[in-house]
């Protein structure tokens, strides 16, 4: 099901009738510091594409700026046709974001949570579509819970939950499935594969090589702010599978993960 390889991402992109994010030169400085320094890729629709960098590499730079909450130096982000940085009301219309947990209503039960954000994104729920939508992720007996009652694999399903309970076009999700067991992590994959049978496209960040080879589409590899390259996890392997460095950390067939260290050095980073 995970996986089944469709292909190189500029046909994904050309099949699929244009691209419905489209990220082009953008530059992120924190003062003096670039963090992201002129990345461009597109996704299409209903592809899962996996941001894949090692730390520092500017993943979470590069989706602060497509949520609208950071503005570029220089670059452009386009959602579904609308300029993000001109119109960042009318692109985030189309998105779903995954709050981090600190971002949550401490006050509030878990129904009252998905009540109010689906509301917020004009699709209100009743108390019955409430406890039916928890019912999906397996939290509707804690409907009465406050959000830090919850487990970090129930917190992580909720917030999920939440990013698409207004059906996006494009889930934004940075480090969806960190720290879950494999449990969780397999439960997390579906609701996403689900958004993308629902017809969404999905950008998410990862630090698990295996989650990125199983689940994405295509893969785009930044480093040091810069991209590396792109492509289907197979398409990676293949165009680097003679290369040395591959052959040197490969043990057997080689894996998304040697390519990704053999292309992005082995040195710890900030
Ligand atoms: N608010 C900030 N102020 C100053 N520098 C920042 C800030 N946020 C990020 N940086 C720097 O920008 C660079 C890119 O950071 P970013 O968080 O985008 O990387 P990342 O790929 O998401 O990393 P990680 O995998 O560790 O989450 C890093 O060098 C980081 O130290």
């Amino acid at each position: 099901m995970w996986n089944a390889d469709p292909g190189s991402g500029e046909d994904m992109v050309t099949q699929g009738g244009g691209a419905v994010l489209e990220v082009e030169g953008l530059v992120v400085k924190y003062g003096a510091r670039t963090a992201v320094d002129g990345v461009t890729f597109q996704i299409g629709r209903g592809e899962i594409v996996g941001l894949l960098g090692p730390n520092g590499a500017g993943k979470t730079s590069t989706l602060s700026v497509i949520e609208g909450l950071r503005i570029p130096v220089a670059g452009r982000v386009t959602v579904n046709g609308v300029d993000a940085l001109k119109d960042p009301v009318g692109a985030r219309a189309d998105l779903g974001v995954q709050l981090q947990s600190s971002g949550f209503q401490p006050e509030l039960s878990i129904e009252q949570i998905v009540r109010l954000y689906a509301g917020l994104y004009g699709v209100p729920l009743t108390h019955q579509g409430a406890l039916d939508a928890l019912n999906e992720i397996g939290l509707e007996r804690e409907a009465g819970k406050r959000f830090k009652g919850l487990s970090g694999g129930q917190q992580q399903r909720l917030s999920l939950l939440i990013a698409s309970v207004h059906d996006p076009l494009i889930l934004l999700l940075d480090e969806p499935t960190s720290g879950l067991d494999p449990q969780s992590r397999r439960s997390l994959w579906a609701r996403i594969e689900k958004s993308r049978r629902d017809g969404g496209s999905i950008l998410l960040t990862t630090h698990s090589m295996e989650e990125a080879q199983a689940v994405c589409d295509r893969i785009v590899i930044i480093d040091h702010g810069r991209l590396v390259t792109t492509g289907s996890p197979a398409e990676l392997i293949d165009r680097h599978r003679s290369d040395p460095r591959v052959l040197e950390l490969a043990h057997g067939e080689p894996t998304l993960e040697d390519v990704f260290i053999a292309l992005t050095g082995s040195d710890f980073r900030d």
